[in-house]
């Protein structure tokens, strides 16, 4: 019988992109890449400040979490990258691997730091992750903070602040789309499909066979399929093809193909809250000073790929203990020289800046189910935010010590006053509704579809546990979260999925 493609990999995010192009380079045979989106070629894509239009537009998949009784009921936006690039492509590009022992902790045969540094590395050689330029000299203060220098990216092993790494290049997005699927496009077997939504993937006696689009299309694979569909997509994908808790499956009226109970549990985000400060003469922002910046700001980016539009917003922050004691960094801080998301929308009057904290490991678990086997309706996602009382004090000191360190940080004629929530929310009980009232995540959920041994439902060499020819490369077989940003993490894990994949099944 005549195949489509020897693999198919669904989604082509930060790891897919990465998962299709190795496994073409590997000579696998002929490998299909399917994306529901359509291309990243758009200009604010492609600049870095255009992440502040793209949030929220037709490229972003704009779920929202179900209300979240850790923030009194509150839903948050959870916004994911849909189109070539996948939440690469909307990102702020900030760019860490993580700490050596958050791999070592995931206690996955495989996956401690010693076997996954050469995946990082293989990633970096082609990313080229660099140290930002031209950062506002807000950022530049920053470096101060635990006596390192300017040239120094700070790093989630010790105590350190300053210009975060990110991978651009001259000042444009280099995304897992640009650096691996576009060149293994041309050199390779491999084949590119955008606005090509998937619905499920059949079997044939537990052998993945088939991937069924939204629009009813029908391609068969003859080696494997890949699902590469992120946190919030692939155990979607995997659910609605009969792959999940039974009775939840049946509650949906979808026939079990196998029991797993774990599909869609873990669903865990680095939670976070931040405070505001606005001054005159602050950080970037709306005001009749900086008019003639921001008229000039698309020309000297397009001439010259500098200034404001230069910037993806985040432009450094530390990791620090939020208690302060000697022990590693347990939070880490973004700081944004810009007054944006300020009083419920994006763009507000006055300039100043923006510092947050999130919890490197957050204990709390949420979960995400199907509400329909329709896939064109959204799934239940549960974050579980705040549901473990450890998260909420650690973000608490963590605010505590920030403000402490936003005073010490040598900001000079830059530095503004707290506006919001203000020095006045000082209480612990006040924090602590603080965090309630205006806590969120910092876009990096992941493992809902938890590798391990035993009932986790994917295997250590992630295929899909109690099926065959099925794999998955993405952020939901993280089994905790990373310390820091989930980018890079995620494209090793498309790298790693590559080397098993041909391994097992080439
Ligand atoms: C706004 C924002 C800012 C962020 N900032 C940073 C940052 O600065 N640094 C950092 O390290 N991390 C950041 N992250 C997180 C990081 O981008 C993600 O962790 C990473 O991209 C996850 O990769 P992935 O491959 O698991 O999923 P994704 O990159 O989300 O890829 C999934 C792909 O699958 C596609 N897909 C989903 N469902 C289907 C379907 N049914 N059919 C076909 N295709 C489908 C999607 O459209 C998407 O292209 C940010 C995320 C967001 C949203």
């Amino acid at each position: 019988m005549s195949t489509d493609a020897d693999f198919i990999v669904i989604g082509a995010g930060s790891a897919g992109c990465i998962a299709a192009a190795e496994l073409a380079r590997r000579d696998v045979g002929r490998v299909l890449l399917l994306e529901a989106g359509p291309s990243d070629n758009h200009p604010l894509v492609k600049m870095p400040f255009g992440l502040a239009w793209l949030m929220g537009s037709k490229r972003d998949w704009r779920f929202k979490s179900a209300p979240q009784k850790g923030l009194g009921g509150r839903q948050l936006n959870v916004h994911r990258g849909r189109m070539l690039g996948g939440s690469g492509s909307i990102n702020s590009m900030v760019w860490f691997r993580g700490r050596r022992d958050d791999f070592d902790g995931w206690n996955v045969k495989g996956w401690s730091w010693r076997d996954v540094e050469n995946a990082f590395e293989a990633v970096e050689a082609k990313l080229q992750p660099k140290q930002m330029t031209g950062v506002h000299p807000l950022v530049q203060a920053l470096s101060g903070l635990f006596g390192g220098n300017a040239n120094e990216a700070p790093t989630p092993e010790y105590e350190s602040a300053g210009t975060f790494r990110f991978n651009m290049r001259d000042a444009r997005r280099w995304s897992a789309a640009d650096a691996f699927m576009r060149p293994a496009e041309e050199a390779y077997d491999l084949k590119v499909r955008t606005g090509s939504e998937v619905d499920r993937i059949e079997f044939e006696d537990g052998q993945a066979k088939r991937v069924i689009l939204i629009d009813g299309t029908i391609l068969t694979s003859a080696k494997g399929i890949v699902l590469s569909a992120g946190s919030i997509g692939s155990p979607a994908i995997l659910m609605r093809s009969g792959v999940g808790s039974a009775a939840h499956l049946q509650e949906q009226g979808i026939e079990v193909i196998h029991d797993s109970e774990e599909v869609g549990e873990n669903l865990h985000d680095h939670p976070a809250a931040g405070f505001y400060y606005a001054g005159p003469r602050s950080g970037y922002g709306l005001t009749l000073s900086q008019m003639p910046a921001w008229v000039l700001a698309p020309f000297r980016y397009l001439f010259v790929r500098k200034g404001r539009f230069a910037s993806p917003t985040v432009e450094g922050g530390a990791f620090f203990n939020a208690r302060g004691e000697a022990g590693e960094p347990d939070v880490q801080c973004h700081f944004i020289p810009f007054m944006l998301d300020w009083r419920g929308s994006r763009f507000t009057h006055g300039s100043g800046y923006f510092a947050d904290v999130c919890v490197c490991r957050p204990k709390s678990r949420g979960r995400l189910r199907l509400t329909s086997a329709d896939p064109n309706v959204a799934p239940d996602i549960d974050l579980g935010l705040f549901q473990d009382p450890d998260d909420v004090e650690i973000l608490l000191a963590g605010l505590k010590r920030l403000r402490v360190l936003m005073n010490k940080a040598e900001f000079g004629k830059y530095r503004a006053p707290e506006v919001f929530p203000g020095p006045e929310v000082s209480t612990d009980e006040a924090l602590r509704r603080y965090i309630r009232d205006r806590g969120a995540t910092a876009y990096h959920p992941v493992g809902t579809l938890r590798m391990g041994e035993g009932t986790a439902p994917v295997t250590p060499r992630l295929s899909v546990a109690g099926v065959s020819g099925l794999w998955v490369a993405d952020a939901s077989v993280m089994p905790a979260v990373t310390s820091a940003n989930t980018n890079a993490p995620s494209m090793m894990i498309g790298y790693r999925a590559a080397e098993f994949i041909s391994e097992d099944a080439g």
